[in-house]
């Protein structure tokens, strides 16, 4: 069969190369972050020397290249370690153990991850599939004991290295600890770093001086890309990923361009849009992505990040943002305070049945809604109808927001979303 008769080819092919649009893809080259990378070099170095390695922490907005800067670094380490060993007698041979976890991967149920679930990630990184322990069921200091003993096997040098560390919340025994587990006499065998990346603000303020003290011995800062940063790594991209006629300088300007006005100057934004962008052109025949493909694309992952940001909120908020949706589809939005809760109340009895948990007082929702207004997805309009008149608040969703994003939403999250008719709901 050829292309012409299947229903999933295009008439034109845009993309050469796909996997380099992908998230997990690595750079070959990280552009842009000379100074960042001369800093991060350093404290790579004394493990290529065999010395005692440094504790580093790595922060900065969401897709900044701080991932993108610790891969490369680790390939070429690996690299570098490698060819040194084959020239140096054995004594001198340096043992590097890598250790990559993402603490985001090791959430429980109510999206929390701790030290434990962490260590627990270590040990199950080194051991093989049949010796992996459970995420539950041992007591904290049995699954450190059962990790230290697990390092203290390797030799040489072990980098742990902690993505998405603020996941780790506000249990952080592990960072104060890992990063002096040598001192403290946990480990005698290896030298170990630790290297924690994190996007949250919040999180490195917070941390406590014990914690500062060891984990950010060196601290590097990835500052936000600006436009013309966003348009050299999008065409280093788009020159491995696509034909050469499928783009030009418009493409490359103004992919950028949304991606630094929206994204606050994210180079994984700049990279979706420019893929979504060329589906697009694809789909529409088009021999070059054009600026209204990547205008629809930039629309298209804005909805998506909705989404996203909906599936994030706890129970109480989805229910609320569920009651609005169906209030919004029955034409009674905005709608009085009393009202949201008559419908979110609804909504609760019909989800909680099972578990004979009730609805939360008109109060209770107040300030989960506030916390909705507060993120962007509500809208809140004050009525004041002066003396005698009375004053209240009448809700309704934001302008970015659609009762199809939280159905969208639910069904991302696993919740099956039940339909319900509020038509006829009174205050
Ligand atoms: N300087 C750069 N040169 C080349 N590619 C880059 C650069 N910075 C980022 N990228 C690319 O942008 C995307 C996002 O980068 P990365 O995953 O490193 O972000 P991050 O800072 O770790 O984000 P997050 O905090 O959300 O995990 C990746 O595809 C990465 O390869």
């Amino acid at each position: 069969m050829s292309d012409a008769d299947s229903i999933f080819a295009d008439d034109v092919e845009l993309i050469k190369n796909a996997t380099v649009l992908e998230e997990d893809h690595t750079p070959k080259q990280i552009l842009c972050r000379d100074d960042v990378l001369d800093q991060y070099t350093s404290v790579f170095k004394p493990v290529y020397k065999g010395r005692p390695p440094q504790n580093a922490f790595l922060y900065g907005d969401t897709g900044v290249g701080k991932t993108a800067a610790t891969k490369y670094l680790r390939e070429n380490l690996e690299q570098d370690i490698e060819r040194k060993n084959e020239n140096v007698p054995k004594e001198e041979k340096v043992a590097l153990n890598l250790v990559w976890i993402n603490c985001e991967n090791f959430t429980t149920g109510d999206h929390k991850t701790s030290s434990y679930q962490v260590a627990v990630g270590i040990v199950n990184r080194l051991r093989n599939k049949g010796n992996r322990i459970t995420g539950t069921g041992y007591a904290p200091q049995d699954v450190y004991d059962i990790m230290y003993e697990e390092l203290n096997s390797l030799e040489g040098t072990v980098l742990v290295i902690l993505d998405e560390v603020d996941k780790i919340g506000d249990d952080d025994t592990l960072l104060y600890e890992l990063p002096r587990s040598r001192d403290i006499g946990y480990v005698e065998n290896i030298r170990v770093g630790v290297i924690g990346i994190s996007n949250d603000y919040t999180f490195r303020k917070n941390l406590s001086p014990k914690v500062k003290d060891s984990l950010c011995e060196t601290e590097i800062k990835f500052s936000a890309y600006d436009a013309e940063e966003l348009s050299d790594i999008l065409r280093a991209r788009a020159d491995k990923a696509l034909y050469d006629d499928a783009y030009d300088q418009e493409t490359i300007s103004l992919c950028s361009a949304l991606a630094y006005q929206e994204a606050s100057g994210s180079a994984r934004r700049a990279i979706r849009l420019l893929r979504r962008s060329a589906e697009i052109a694809e789909e529409n025949g088009s021999d070059l992505i054009r600026p209204p493909h990547i205008r629809q694309a930039d629309n298209d992952l804005e909805y998506g990040n909705i989404v996203e940001s909906i599936v994030d909120q706890d129970d109480e908020k989805l229910y609320i943002l569920k009651a609005l949706a169906h209030l919004d589809s029955a034409g009674l939005t905005p709608a009085r305070t009393r009202k949201v809760h008559t419908a979110y109340s609804q909504v609760v009895q019909t989800y909680k049945s099972e578990s004979g948990r009730g609805p939360l007082t008109q109060r209770g929702m107040f300030n989960h809604l506030s916390k909705l207004v507060m993120f962007g997805f509500v809208h809140t309009i004050d009525r004041n109808k002066g003396v005698g008149g009375g004053q209240w608040n009448e809700h309704e969703f934001s302008d970015d927001v659609t009762p199809q994003q939280v159905k969208d939403a639910f069904e991302n999250h696993n919740l099956e979303w039940i339909e319900m008719d509020l038509r006829g709901i009174h205050d």
